[in-house]
């Protein structure tokens, strides 16, 4: 049996954040910082790609800013290939970049289902098609995408990232399973209503939109990037999460399983 000797001891080891710029990318990427390892984050905007670079520097590893838009094949091909020479080795890869929006189906232009499938579910194999090589070589890796759980629920408003990310859900599961037996596991985050700019200009702009999110999470609260992350290192860590692959861990106080019609919510019995 391998000993636990640390709470999660990425120490030696390099990650790959797309979407490490800002919000639940930025979080996974100073996690893995804290346990000891050496981050690359991935985005389109440079200043606050190097904000996170530099916050990690501050754990003593060595931490980069690439960017890249990951619905480019080529550069994100190029990128890891470039990152994973520098490093010598690649182990973790996090598929976090992601664009959102709500528009009615009928109202939502060709561009706009393209914008959000191509940076959801094409850019997500990109990277993990390119890293998947380097973790294949080398026998172990770990690969993270970030989803929500209207992968498998749907939700009406966002039918371009629901159907991305459902799409991402069937490529872990099939990875999951194409790679097991190489050392390479394939998992799901999925996060729940969580405080991030990102997410709050796309999701609840305005105070009521807000409340109503609120007011659909069972637990009664909003989650933190920060509390998300945890789960994250949980899932990259292979010491504890070693034999898990192709599921998918869902942090999101209880909010995809609904609230009580019969009742007020707050407890199971009675109204
Ligand atoms: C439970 C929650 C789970 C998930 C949470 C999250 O993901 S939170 C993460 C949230 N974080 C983020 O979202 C951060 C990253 N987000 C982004 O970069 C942008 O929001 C992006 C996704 C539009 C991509 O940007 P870009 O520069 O590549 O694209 P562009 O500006 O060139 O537009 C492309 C097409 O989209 C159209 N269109 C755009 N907006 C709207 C709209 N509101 N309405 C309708 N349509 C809209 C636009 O008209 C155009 O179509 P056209 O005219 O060619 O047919
Ligand atoms: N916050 C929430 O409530 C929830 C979030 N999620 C998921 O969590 C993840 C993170 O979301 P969150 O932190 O809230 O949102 P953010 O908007 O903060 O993060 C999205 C990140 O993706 C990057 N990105 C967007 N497009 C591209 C691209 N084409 N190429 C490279 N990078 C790109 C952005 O950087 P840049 O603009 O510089 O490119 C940004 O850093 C997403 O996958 C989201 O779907 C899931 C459920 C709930």
């Amino acid at each position: 049996m391998t000993a636990v000797t640390a709470p999660a001891d990425f120490a030696g080891q390099v990650a790959i954040v797309t979407g490490g710029g800002s919000g639940i990318g930025r979080a996974v990427a100073l996690r893995w910082a804290v346990g000891g390892g050496d981050v690359v984050v991935v985005g389109r905007r440079t200043g606050s790609l190097e904000e996170t670079a530099g916050l990690a520097e501050r754990y003593g590893v060595r931490a980069e800013a690439a960017a890249c838009d990951v619905r480019d094949a080529d550069a994100v091909g190029a990128l890891v290939d470039r990152v994973a020479a520098d490093h010598g080795r690649l182990d973790a890869l996090v598929n976090n970049a992601a664009g959102n929006f709500v528009s009615a189906a009928e109202d939502l232009s060709p561009g706009g289902w393209r914008a959000v499938v191509d940076i959801v579910l094409n850019g997500t194999f990109y990277c993990t098609h390119a890293a998947g090589r380097h973790m294949l070589a080398a026998g172990r890796g770990a690969v993270l995408n970030v989803i929500a759980s209207y992968a498998w629920h749907g939700h009406p408003g966002t039918v371009h990232s629901a159907a991305a990310k459902g799409g991402v859900l069937a490529m872990t599961r099939t990875l999951a399973a194409e790679w097991a037996g190489r050392g390479v596991r394939v998992n799901c985050l999925s996060p729940g209503p969580t405080e991030t700019e990102g997410a709050g200009a796309a999701l609840w702009p305005t105070d009521e939109a807000r409340q109503r999110v609120l007011a659909s999470v069972p637990a009664g609260r909003f989650t933190t990037p920060e509390e998300v992350a945890e789960s994250a290192a949980f899932l990259l860590d292979g010491r504890r999460a070693g034999y898990v692959t192709g599921d998918v861990l869902t942090v999101d106080g209880g909010q995809w399983l609904g609230r009580a019609v019969y009742t007020d919510g707050t407890r199971g019995g009675g109204a």
